[in-house]
């Protein structure tokens, strides 16, 4: 049970919520508007925690590890990339991709060879000291998820990187994830994109805060 709640209103929000995602898989998670999926990813991204129940991460219980244990988690092995509107316009493209870097990287480390890995998985990209708010749509999301990427996570949460893009670029960001799966990633997707099952084979339904399939 996840309920939301300040001092005058308490908010149930996932109720009977029973998922088990393996290693490596490549999931899916869809619901109408208002339905959870936000809050049960950051549920595993340890930025909210479950009023009641337990949301366990590679087996360790998320209520149970201290801060340090958590930060280590969410710093180096979970990664979440938000919708592009949380990437920083004012900042150029590598700018916002090391964001999540600053910290735990070294002062001396050459920045720009640092991202650039993460940059060419999330595509072909040659105005790195463009500022954001200077890209197409399309570009904007590939940036995101070099932000997820920069610090080499294990498991990715990536919300809604299909949005608002037109088919073809919402097909190209799907195989990009399939690849990042191939890559031995768990990714865990929220997606509305009409075609999902093509790219992904496991979808989670979520309505009103509760599973429908898993
Ligand atoms: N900080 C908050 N304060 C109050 N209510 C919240 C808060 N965050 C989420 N909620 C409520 O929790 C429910 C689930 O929200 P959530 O953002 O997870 O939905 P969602 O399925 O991701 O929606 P969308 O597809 O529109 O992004 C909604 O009723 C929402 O209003």
């Amino acid at each position: 049970m996840v309920e939301i709640s300040n001092e005058s209103l308490e908010i149930p929000v996932l109720s009977d919520v029973d998922i088990k995602i393996e290693k490596v898989e490549l999931v899916d998670i869809m619901g109408p508007s208002g339905s959870g999926k936000s809050v049960l990813v950051n549920l595993i991204d340890c930025l909210d925690r479950p009023t009641e129940e337990q949301v366990l991460v590679k087996d360790r219980d998320l209520n149970r590890l201290s801060d340090q244990e958590l930060a280590h988690l969410t710093k180096l092995e979970i990664s979440f990339g938000s919708q592009i509107f949380n990437l920083a316009p004012h900042l150029t493209d590598l700018e916002n991709v090391l964001l999540p870097t600053f910290a735990n990287l070294k002062i001396n480390i050459d920045q720009e060879g640092h991202a650039r890995e993460p940059l060419e998985v999330a595509g072909p990209h040659n105005r790195i000291h463009h500022r954001l708010g200077e890209l197409s749509r399309g570009k904007s999301k590939r940036i995101s998820i070099a932000c997820v990427l920069i610090n080499d996570p294990v498991i990715l949460l990536v919300d809604e990187p299909t949005g608002n893009l037109n088919a073809r670029t919402g097909a190209e960001i799907l195989r990009m994830c399939m690849d990042l799966n191939n890559e031995e990633r768990t990714l865990v997707v929220i997606t509305h994109y009409p075609e999902v099952t093509k790219y992904i084979n496991r979808v989670v339904l979520i309505k009103d805060g509760i599973t429908k399939c898993n």
